[in-house]
């Protein structure tokens, strides 16, 4: 065999790329971690001194990144014989939101401050005392959502929320808009939504999506249908037709991305053990920090890594009462390799001991790539950040796991497959329900980004999409006076959201494939069924998931895959094998009640104005359309 042709020493050119890699790394370093100190102190006390302070490092961290982009655009990058150098290049060759002129990324960054603090201050008046105005969004409009049980009261809430969020920002977003898809121009792109599937790597991605969301709809549109059903027993059929859309208000979540809310009166088996760890965390007293200290063992079962001591010393785990933070729950890196931390508003329940989990994810996966240069600290693409997490709860949250931890009674083995089938369940209401919402909300804001989403048409084409793709209504009708997509997180603070709808299959496939590693889970035994899988201790997993952890985004997404499934491509079976016994239970729990699967068009209507809306209503009082609970008042 011919001997190998060696590499050609590297050209000058490419030993200066190396070096301009090196001297912008130490600079970004600095500032990065400035950036995030004052990121973390304005999420974690918003003032407008804060806010300011935010700005100013986002402002000098964009300059040097803009300055160093003359010089980066210089270096033939593309033909350097070095497969990391290369890539390190490739990862920042576009700049985002920095090549923008100061003033006009100034004035992103405001925008997006000035929603996030409408979005993280905004306070709802209470349904039956009407001069108690300070319920927020977490934890008592959470709370609320999923434990209220009152239509009316929901459906007050559900509209409420929106006026005080939505509403207030579709001006600022539509500014928002404009001024990202200038900076994605500036990085050549048509609109922000190619610099945001820059992330993934994959030609034809959109297509990738649309074929495993329609591998796993007949499982979602199983679900839907029983749940529909159970609402309608609960609610009335004045609420919640045979055959329609299920009324958005309903499903125990303030945007119907996840149903485990109404988990309790919708269970299979009543009569079986719940699978709900919430009661025994409740009865045994445990506190946000023992749920951390709980999640990290599980992560150090493994053989992975605690969290440092930096992490127990700056990072916020519960609500603070004397300051406004946002609360949404993150996780932080603060690009120094040291100083990771978590802040969340952590309320004691089996909800929030899964988020503990999912944020924990995060901080491993920092912790795992922290040597890694700079440029390649991030997943291997945001799906995976979002999947590790994921994957430990998965574990956790069986009723194996939970009893082996105190947090489920011993059950009856007797009941051990009812058991199974409402673990399932209460696993589905969590992770099919969420399918088309995690697919959705890009998809609207593609199409926002692209122009083939008018502002004039924002809210209508949302409530199309939610239709289409989950089967909801809104409670009552709308008008493009609201701007419901303004009422959740991710849209107001512009986080791309693909990621989930990414980590909900991969997080399946790897799943499956540490189960099988850790001798948990055996296709040809019956006795460990996938779902029954809990990793806890296997050491050999751990080993076959740091791997995939350690190499960051220093290789393309599908090596990161191979090393841990043997696969380099994202497949819905995973999740599907997972949730085959429940489908085949759904499939003929609906068929024996004679249950319609899928849905007829909603009668709710989205015009313009309300003013429109009040014409129609008032020419059409008589149609039936009409007479459905329209108002929001008792
Ligand atoms: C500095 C920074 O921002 N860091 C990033 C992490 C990183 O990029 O390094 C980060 O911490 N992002 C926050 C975000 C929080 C949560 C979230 O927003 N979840 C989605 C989607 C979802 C919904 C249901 C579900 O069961 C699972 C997920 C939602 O609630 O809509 C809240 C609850 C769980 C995760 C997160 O952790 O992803
Ligand atoms: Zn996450």
């Amino acid at each position: 065999t011919p001997a190998p042709t060696p590499t050609p020493a590297p050209s000058a050119e490419e030993m200066a790329g190396k070096q301009f890699l090196e001297d912008f790394t130490r600079g970004m370093a600095t500032l990065l971690n400035r950036y995030k100190l004052a990121s973390w102190a304005y999420a974690s006390n918003l003032t407008d001194h804060n806010m300011q302070l935010q700005l100013q490092a986002a402002v000098e961290m964009a300059t040097y990144q803009k300055q160093q982009w003359q010089q980066l655009v210089q270096f033939p990058w593309r033909s350097f014989q070095n497969r990391d150098t290369r890539r390190q290049f490739e990862v920042i060759a576009d700049l985002g939101m920095a090549t923008l002129p100061p003033e006009r990324f100034q004035q992103l960054g405001r925008l997006i401050g000035q929603m996030q603090g409408t979005y993280s201050t905004a306070k709802v008046c209470d349904y039956h005392n009407r001069t108690k105005c300070n319920l927020s969004l977490e934890p008592e409009l959470v709370q609320l959502l999923a434990h209220s049980g009152d239509a009316d009261e929901l459906r007050h809430a559900w509209v409420e929320w929106r006026r005080a969020s939505g509403e207030k920002v579709r001006g600022l977003f539509e500014q928002y808009v404009a001024i990202s898809n200038e900076a994605a121009a500036l990085n050549n792109y048509t609109d922000l939504s190619g610099l945001w599937l820059k992330a993934y790597e994959t030609p034809n991605f959109r297509e990738e999506l649309q074929r495993l969301w329609e591998q796993m709809q007949p499982l979602y549109q199983q679900l839907h249908a029983y749940v529909r059903r159970h609402l309608r027993m609960r609610y009335g059929d004045a609420e919640v037709t045979q055959q329609g859309p299920i009324p958005a208000h309903l499903l125990g979540n303030m945007w119907s991305q996840t149903w485990e809310g109404i988990y309790q009166f919708s269970k299979p088996f009543p009569n079986a053990q719940a699978t709900d760890a919430t009661p025994k965390m409740q009865e045994q007293n445990y506190t946000p920090l023992r749920m951390f200290r709980l999640a990290e063992e599980f992560f150090t079962s493994l053989n992975l890594s605690a969290m440092p001591r930096v992490f127990w010393e700056r990072s916020i785990i519960e609500k603070p009462a004397d300051r406004e933070i946002v609360c949404h729950a993150s996780a932080w890196d603060f690009g120094d390799g040291q100083d990771f931390r978590i802040k969340q508003c952590t309320r004691v329940d089996m909800k929030d001991l899964y988020v503990v989990h999912h944020e924990m994810g995060h901080v491993q996966y920092f912790l795992q790539y922290k040597d890694q240069p700079l440029i390649f600290r991030r997943g291997a693409n945001p799906g995976f950040h979002e999947a590790v997490g994921d994957v430990m709860a998965l574990s956790v949250s069986t009723p194996k796991h939970l009893r082996k931890v105190g947090l489920l009674g011993a059950g009856d083995a007797s009941q051990s497959s009812q058991t199974a089938l409402n673990h399932l369940y209460h696993t589905a209401l969590q992770k099919v329900a969420f399918l088309p919402f995690g697919y959705l909300m890009d998809l609207w804001r593609w199409d926002v980004f692209s122009g083939r989403i008018a502002p004039s048409e924002y809210n209508c084409r949302w409530w199309r999409l939610r239709e289409e793709y989950q089967g909801l209504e809104p409670p009552v009708d709308r008008t493009e006076e609201d701007f419901d997509p303004g009422a959740k997180y991710h849209i107001i603070s512009s986080v791309p959201y693909i990621r989930y709808f990414v980590s909900s299959v991969l997080q399946f496939q790897i799943h499956r494939a540490l189960c099988l590693e850790a001798g948990e889970f055996d296709p040809n035994d019956a006795n460990k069924p996938l779902h029954n899988c809990d990793i806890h201790g296997s050491v050999a997993a751990g080993e076959k998931l740091k791997a995939m952890l350690r190499l960051g985004n220093s290789r393309p997404w599908p090596e990161a895959l191979e090393a841990v499934t043997g696969s380099r491509h994202m497949d819905a079976s995973g999740l599907l094998d997972y949730f085959r016994p429940l489908k085949q239970w759904l499939e003929e729990e609906n068929q024996r009640n004679g249950e319609n699967v899928g849905w007829v068009p909603s009668t709710r209507v989205c015009v313009a104005t309300r003013e429109e809306l009040a014409i129609l209503r008032s020419r059409n009082s008589t149609d039936s359309a009409f007479t459905r609970t329209a108002s929001t008042e008792p």
